[in-house]
């Protein structure tokens, strides 16, 4: 199970990296556009922060598949354990098959649907990343979606990963582990929210008041 957390803000990746158990970053351009610094530079900063073998994903901005093939190059010289991410899309499509061709790694995203999960695995993607919380706010269900996929690549014995994106709460989390995803994006208070219970709090307050009262 990787787990990654979905920010571009320094602080937070370091804060997500000192508890030791992430698989890397991912980020999109909105993400990156936050951050209003040069866009090598901000991975740059990112991947001093991420400890092998953690990965950093970028996106790639061009729109045709020359554009993103070549600055998925680019961008896997900017810093080591890089993951491009690719929009879905026949230009996407093209350069991932491209790309893998050549032993690097891609991730298919803004994945909507089974048949293009089907053809984002085709063109050799090692992820898909279909978007969770986006389906929930357009009223179709994101969990079937991504069950739907998962079934999909298990009955055509497709190796493409999948990695639940646009994740809004912990309890999503767990949706997705229990419809047998591989990995799981998500905001920094997401991650947040998943160390903390309010009981843990109140036992832990207990716990060092009585220890307190008993003066030994
Ligand atoms: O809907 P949101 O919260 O903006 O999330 C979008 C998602 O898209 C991604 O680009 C998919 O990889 C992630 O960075 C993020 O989880």
């Amino acid at each position: 199970m990787e787990l990654y957390v979905d920010t571009a803000d320094l602080a937070q990746i370091r804060e997500a990296v000192s508890l030791g158990i992430l698989d890397g970053v991912t980020t999109n351009p909105s993400i990156i556009a936050k951050q209003k610094r040069p866009f090598k530079e901000t991975i740059g900063s990112i991947a001093e922060l991420v400890q092998a073998p953690g990965k950093v994903w970028c996106e790639v901005i061009g729109t045709d598949a020359d554009t993103m093939v070549s600055e998925a190059k680019e961008m896997q010289a900017w810093a080591p354990r890089v993951v491009v991410k690719l929009p879905m899309g026949a230009e996407g499509v093209k350069a991932a098959s491209r790309l893998s061709k050549e032993g690097i790694e891609t991730n298919m995203t803004l994945v909507y649907s089974v048949p293009q999960a089907i053809i984002a695995a085709k063109a050799g993607a090692a992820y898909v990343s279909p978007y969770l919380g986006r389906v929930d706010d357009v009223g179709w269900s994101g969990e079937a979606l991504i069950g739907d996929i998962v079934q999909a690549y298990k009955d055509l014995g497709m190796n493409t990963k999948v990695i639940a994106a646009s994740i809004r709460g912990p309890r999503q989390v767990l949706d997705m582990f229990r419809v047998g995803v591989d990995a799981v994006t998500m905001a920094y208070p997401v991650l947040e929210a998943m160390l903390n219970h309010p009981m843990t709090e109140i036992g832990l307050n207990r716990f060092l008041q009585d220890w307190k009262e008993a003066g030994i």
